[in-house]
């Protein structure tokens, strides 16, 4: 059965339908071990996975940008970065960033599987202070891509180091920028554990649509993805 708990359609024949008619069937063999090995081993803290159908379109994106030099902003067990890793030609690289290794160990036998573990340097830390090393190793300019799905007090911050780190067309996406749909609720009717985040969330939106920096796309794929395209 399709998890619909996280995502933004509260229908779930829609959902099943999309996931599991249309996603599923799509997904590489290992990222459907990985996607079935997280749900076993995390349980409900399977939710953090990117779902089928965006990694679809993430692998989609990248092929169509060309990109070759990624960064991955939030492992966990490793959906979205093993997508990536897929997409990518052999000579790819994606810096994959997460201040936990524990879950991407959960992972990473899949993505060896897979024959792309060779794409991936994993520095265990905390975002920021890799993004910062990155430019202070002159690497402004070099990424065509980055995914970020890790802290969402922190995205405003890693949005003005990010837009150094990639290039002018490079794209930044933004995962779960409409948080379980909450962004549209007002705070009376707001599940209490979602409301700092939400908080968060919809300040970086607000932020995002008055950045002249960026060409901006919000899409309601998952639980939500902002694609913001680096002009200036
Ligand atoms: C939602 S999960 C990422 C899911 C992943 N994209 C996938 O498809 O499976 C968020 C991850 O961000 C990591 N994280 C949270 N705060 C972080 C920070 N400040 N720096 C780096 N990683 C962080 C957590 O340890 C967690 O593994």
């Amino acid at each position: 059965m399709a998890d619909d708990s996280k995502n933004i359609l509260q229908c779930p024949a829609l959902l099943q339908y999309i996931l599991e008619e249309n996603s599923y069937p799509r997904e590489h063999e290992q990222l459907k071990e990985l996607r079935e090995t997280t749900l076993e081993t995390l349980k409900s803290r399977s939710v953090m996975s990117v779902p089928a159908d965006q990694g679809l379109f993430l692998s989609m994106l990248l092929k169509l940008m060309n990109a070759k030099k990624t960064i991955e902003i939030g492992v966990f067990t490793g959906y979205s970065l093993l997508t990536t890793a897929l997409a990518l030609p052999a000579d790819g690289q994606i810096t994959a960033i997460d201040i936990s290794r524990e879950s991407f160990e959960v992972g990473l036998p899949f993505i060896k599987k897979a024959g792309v573990d060779h794409k991936i340097n994993f520095v265990e830390s905390q975002a920021l202070l890799v993004l910062n090393d990155l430019l202070n190793d002159g690497k402004e300019g070099e990424f065509d891509f980055a995914f970020v799905d890790a802290n969402k007090g922190e995205y405003i911050k890693y949005h003005e180091l990010l837009l150094r780190l990639v290039k002018i067309n490079g794209v930044i996406a933004y995962d779960n920028t409409l948080w379980f749909g909450t962004v549209a609720q007002s705070d009376d009717v707001i599940n209490e554990k979602l409301k700092a985040s939400r908080n968060h969330i919809r300040e970086l939106n607000a932020f995002l649509v008055n950045d002249s920096r960026v060409e901006i796309a919000l899409l309601s794929v998952g639980d939500g993805l902002t694609l913001c395209r680096r002009i200036e």
